[in-house]
C-alpha cells in the first residue's frame, strides 16, 4: 500500500474543519505519513514498568548538602546514565513549577490563535527563530507547531556559505501580551540549571566543573515551545521523528501526556514516563564529540495521539557559534586516541537548521566528522 492510500484509509471521510479556517497541521498531507519502518511501534502512554527499563532518575538535592559522599555519588550517577544511556531525568532541580505553568498558559494561548496570525512571526530562512509549523526532521514532516526564541536574545550566525556573520533576534508575538514575560522567566531559571548539568558533566568525566565554561559566554541555546495538536493518523506520523540533538545537551521539561521515546541500545524504542517533578536532560553532538564517544547522543522521537495535545519546552544548551568542537585532549591517550575532526559548531548549526527548510538529502550528522569515516566530510 502506497503512503497516500494509507492515509485515504486511515482517514476515510473524517471532516476536516469547516469553519472556512486553515488547520496549521492538515491531516490529509500526504507529506506527514512515514515510511512503514519509521512509523511509531508503542503508543505515547505506553511504558516499561521495571526500574532498569527506565532512563535513570537522579536526584540533585545532595549537591545543596555539604556531604562529600553524596555530591560525588550524583556526579557518578550522571556520568553513567550519560555513558549507558545518553539520556537522564532530574528531581529536585531547582526550577520553581510556577514558571513551567505560566509558559504553558501563556504557550496555549499562543498556539491556539488563527494560523494567519501566528505567521506574524513565521521564522524564516535567514532568521530562524519565532513561529513555524512545517519542520522537516530528517525530511520528514512533524506533527507540531514550534515557537523559537533565545535564552540571550540574540546571537551572530554565519551566512549560508560560511564567509560572514550577522546576529540573529527573537521575535515575540502581539498575543498573548505575558507570553514573553513568562518565557523569559523560565528561561532564565531554565539556564542555571544547565550550567549546573554543565560542571557536573564536566566533573564526571573527571575534569574541573568550570572546565567547558569558557564556550558558553555567548551561548547560543534557543528555547523551543513545541506544541503537538491532537492527530487524526498518530499511527502514520511522528510528532518528531527519529534524530539525535545538535546541542552540547538538552534540558527539557514535558506535560503529563507522554509521547518522547528514546532508542535504547539494542533498538528497542522506551517511552519516558512523564513526571511534573522532573527535567529530562540528553547529551547532543557536542558533548558526543568531546568525550570522544564516552557520552552517547541517542536517537529519540515524539509520538502524538488523537485524544490530547502536548506541550514539551527544551532548552537546547549549545555553545557560542565561533566554538571549534573536538575532543578534549586531557581525555585522550594512545589508546584513546581522537574520533573526530575539529567541527566549526555555527557552521554545523547553520546547515542543520538550513535542513528544514530545504530537502538537502542526508542532514549534516556529528558522524561526517569521524576519522574512521571512508568519505569524511571536508574538515575547517
Ligand atoms: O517533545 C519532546 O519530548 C522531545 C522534543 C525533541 O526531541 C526536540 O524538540 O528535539
Ligand atoms: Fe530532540
Amino acid at each position: 500500500m502506497g503512503l497516500e492510500d494509507a492515509l485515504v484509509e486511515k482517514l476515510g471521510k473524517t471532516k476536516l474543519k469547516d469553519d472556512g479556517s486553515k488547520p496549521a497541521l492538515d491531516p490529509t498531507d500526504p507529506t506527514f505519513v512515514l515510511e512503514p519502518e519509521l512509523r511509531p511501534k508503542a503508543k505515547h502512554n505506553e511504558f516499561f514498568e521495571s526500574q532498569n527499563e527506565q532512563i535513570p532518575v537522579i536526584d540533585l538535592a545532595p549537591l545543596s548538602s555539604n556531604d562529600e559522599e553524596a555530591v560525588r555519588k550524583v556526579i557518578e550517577a550522571i556520568g553513567n546514565a550519560a555513558e549507558k544511556w545518553g539520556f537522564f531525568q532530574v528531581v529536585n532541580h531547582g526550577v520553581p513549577l510556577e514558571f513551567i505553568e505560566s509558559l504553558e498558559k501563556e504557550a496555549l494561548a499562543f498556539f491556539t490563535l488563527p494560523l494567519e496570525e501566528k505567521k506574524k512571526i513565521s521564522r524564516t530562512f535567514d532568521q530562524p527563530l519565532g513561529y513555524y509549523n512545517a519542520e522537516l526532521t530528517k525530511n520528514h514532516r512533524d506533527w507540531k507547531e514550534v515557537f523559537d526564541f533565545l535564552v540571550r536574545g540574540s546571537v551572530e550566525i554565519p551566512n549560508e556559505n560560511n564567509t560572514t556573520s550577522f546576529p540573529i533576534t527573537s521575535q515575540w508575538p502581539q498575543y498573548p501580551p505575558g507570553l514573553r514575560e513568562a518565557a523569559e522567566a523560565y528561561a532564565r531559571s531554565a539556564e542555571q540549571l544547565a550550567f549546573r548539568i554543565l560542571g557536573l558533566l564536566s566533573q564526571s568525566l573527571g575534569l574541573p566543573a568550570e572546565h567547558f565554561l569558557k564556550y558558553f559566554e555567548n551561548h547560543a541555546s534557543p528555547v523551543r515551545l513545541n506544541y503537538y495538536p491532537v492527530c487524526p493518523i498518530p499511527d502514520l506520523a511522528l510528532g518528531v521523528s527519529r534524530h539525535k540533538d545538535t546541542s552540547a545537551f538538552t534540558i527539557l521539561v514535558q506535560d503529563e501526556v507522554g509521547g518522547l521515546q528514546v532508542r535504547r541500545r539494542d533498538g528497542q524504542w522506551i517511552g519516558v514516563k512523564p513526571s511534573r517533578e522532573a527535567f529530562v536532560i540528553n547529551i547532543g553532538t557536542v558533548f558526543q564529540m568531546w568525550s570522544n564517544d564516552r557520552f552517547k547522543s541517542i536517537e529519540h522521537q515524539v509520538v502524538v495521539n488523537e485524544n490530547r495535545a502536548r506541550f514539551s519546552f527544551p532548552m537546547f544548551f549549545n555553545p557560542s557559534t565561533s566554538t571549534i568542537i573536538e575532543p578534549v585532549k586531557e581525555l585522550l591517550s594512545e589508546s584513546n586516541p581522537s574520533r573526530y575532526y575539529p567541527m566549526d559548531y555555527g557552521f554545523f548549526m547553520r546547515k542543520r537548521n538550513d535542513g528544514n527548510f530545504k530537502q538537502y538529502g542526508e542532514d549534516i550528522q556529528v558522524e561526517h566528522f569521524a576519522v574512521n569515516r571512508a568519505s569524511p566530510y571536508k574538515p575547517v
